[in-house]
Parts: C-alpha cells; sequence; structure tokens
C-alpha cells in the first residue's frame, strides 16, 4: 500500500454548457461531502470554469482547467494563459491530453514549456502520456511513453517534480468502452513511474499516476487497486455525478 494520496479526476471535455455544468456539480458536491483521503478533481469546459470554482469553494472538489497556453500573455488568438487560470482560482491543469495532441496538434516541445509554466503560476499539471493501438500492436509502446514522459517533464525544476501527476492514457481506451486490464494499465504505469525515478527517485517514488481510458464503476476497483496505479482521469463516466461519486469511492478502499 503506497502513501501517494489517491486522486481521481473528471475531464468534462467539451461537455456542458454553464447550467449544465452548474447541475452536475451541484449533483457531485453532497455525494461525495467532505472525503479527506482522496483528491477529487472536475475540469470544466473554460466557460463554466469561473462558476464551478465558485460553486466548489471550500468543498472537497478542485477545478481543473483542461488545457493553458505555454505564454504569459500576447498575440495567441483563442488561448487562456496561466495567469488567467490563478487569477479565478483554478487549481490545475490538463495538459497533452491525446485529444489536443491529435485535433490539435500539441507536440511534446510545446508541453515541455506548458508543464512547468503551469507550476509557475501555482497550477498542479496533469500531463497525459498514451500510445495508439498502432503504436501497442508495434510493440512501441515504452518507446512513445519515454518520449513523451521525458520530454514533457525535462523542464520541470527537479524539487517541484513530486507535484505532476502524469496520466497514462492509452488511445485505443479512450471512449471506446475498451478498458486496458489492469495488468496492462500496471505495466505501462509502473513503466511511467520509472521514467520518473530516472530524474529523481524520490520524486518518481511521490508522483501520482493515474489511468485514463474508459475507466468507469464496474472497472474502477481493479484497476485502483494496481501498487502503480494512483488514480484516474476519467471521461465520459464522469459526466455522472453517481458513476463519478463511485469511481471516488473505489479509490477510497
Ligand atoms: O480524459 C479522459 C480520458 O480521455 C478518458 O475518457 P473516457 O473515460 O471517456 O474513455
Amino acid at each position: 500500500m503506497s502513501d501517494r494520496k489517491p486522486f481521481i479526476a473528471g475531464n468534462w471535455k467539451m461537455n456542458n454548457t454553464i447550467a449544465e455544468s452548474e447541475e452536475l456539480i451541484q449533483a457531485l458536491l453532497p455525494l461525495v461531502g467532505a472525503v479527506e483521503d482522496v483528491d477529487i478533481v472536475v475540469a470544466p469546459p473554460f466557460l463554466a470554469l469561473q462558476a464551478i470554482v465558485d460553486s466548489a469553494r471550500g468543498s472537497a472538489v478542485g477545478v481543473y482547467a483542461q488545457n493553458m497556453a505555454e505564454k504569459d500573455a500576447g498575440a495567441c488568438t483563442g488561448e487562456v494563459s496561466g495567469p488567467m487560470l490563478a487569477e479565478i482560482d483554478v487549481h490545475g491543469v490538463i495538459l497533452g491530453h491525446s485529444e489536443r495532441r491529435q485535433l490539435f496538434g500539441e507536440t511534446d516541445r510545446l508541453l515541455q514549456l506548458k508543464v512547468p509554466k503551469a507550476l509557475e503560476f501555482g497550477l498542479i499539471p496533469i500531463l497525459c502520456v498514451g500510445e495508439t493501438e498502432e503504436e501497442r500492436e508495434r510493440g512501441d509502446t515504452e518507446r512513445k511513453l519515454r518520449h513523451q514522459v521525458q520530454e514533457g517533464l525535462e523542464k520541470v525544476p527537479l524539487e517541484r517534480l513530486h507535484e505532476v501527476v502524469v496520466a497514462y492514457e492509452p488511445i485505443w481506451a479512450i471512449g471506446t468502452g475498451l478498458t486496458a486490464t489492469p495488468e496492462q494499465a500496471q505495466d505501462a504505469v509502473a513503466f511511467v513511474r520509472a521514467l520518473v525515478q530516472g530524474f529523481d527517485k524520490e520524486a518518481g517514488n511521490r508522483v501520482r499516476v493515474l489511468y485514463g481510458g474508459s475507466m468507469k464503476a464496474e472497472n474502477a476497483a481493479d484497476l485502483l487497486a494496481q501498487p502503480d496505479i494512483d488514480g484516474g482521469l476519467i471521461g465520459g463516466a464522469s459526466l455522472d455525478a453517481e458513476s463519478f461519486a463511485a469511481i471516488v469511492e473505489a479509490a477510497r478502499s
């Protein structure tokens, strides 16, 4: 049993208007109550962030953004910066989600700037990594993870490395209903942890590594029972307050 605190994050992706986001958080807050033994996070779309920060203030639920620019300010139409997120008391940010990488061309080089930038503004970064189905079939999973983790964390000051959260999300399991087996997930997550230990042994022991990809109430307990899996990054199942709360509950036992 590790002494790393479990971390359960719900990525709402491009779902929920402000009113719908409000409805979801109001349904979730009483279900999770004052849970203290799990870090619980929701990541609403940008427009709902302020409302959800206000609604969740003082509760057990932290509020994260789904993306952040690598610069503080400037001519970057459509982007949102770290200082803007920090100003409204957002607690952290998901970075390098595979949808950002695949649909919006985010590269490891860009993430190398974004991860330390988030920390600079007091935001906890969740760095997402993971292989495609073809890469897994070719036996390239570890090579892909090595590249993503080493590039993504390269410019993080060593003394702050343990604050970063890494989410292993095999792309073939995202939104597909296909879940990695607990053994597949454990192997990949342990590999990610070893890569962080390669930067700094102690930080690698402390860093939280999550699994993401069709995690739901029914399979959460088996995944979370694996020794290196410290939590989950949940998409679809986080849009239903009861399902998400059930995953939080699974992380407690
Ligand atoms: O950010 C969350 C992941 O992409 C997982 O999404 P999913 O639970 O809908 O498969």
